[in-house]
């Protein structure tokens, strides 16, 4: 996938394709190295801290706002001072193309 991640949008994907390869996401993830790899590389997550609930709870709206807008949605936990966001896609049980466009999206919204 050539060019930069956050100049992208979501393609639909309605399953019936394979996940990417953990050597894929590896690729991908030089392009965005505060994230990592989780669960033998099906998901991408980032911690992002904050100095109080509120800004913490308002970056989570802006993320829903953003996931909603992109038709792709991220696990979400959050509490005080802090967010953690995961991405992966539900239908294929990994990652896709769109999970490192969204993480790239995402970045920029903290
Ligand atoms: C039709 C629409 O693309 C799907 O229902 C979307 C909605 N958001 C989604 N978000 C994520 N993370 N994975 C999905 O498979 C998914 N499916």
């Amino acid at each position: 996938m050539g060019g930069d991640l956050v100049d992208k949008s979501c393609v639909p994907c309605r399953g019936g394709i394979p996940p990417l390869s953990e050597a894929q996401a590896q690729v991908l993830l030089q392009q965005i190295p505060e994230w990592s790899l989780g669960d033998g590389g099906r998901r991408l997550s980032r911690r992002f801290d904050f100095p109080d609930f509120r800004r913490a709870m308002e970056f989570v709206c802006r993320v829903g706002e953003l996931a909603e807008a992109e038709g792709h949605h991220p696990d979400v936990h959050f509490g005080w001072g802090w967010a953690e966001i995961v991405w992966y896609t539900h239908k294929i049980g990994g990652l896709h193309d769109n999970d490192f466009i969204m993480a790239a999206k995402t970045g920029r919204l903290s």
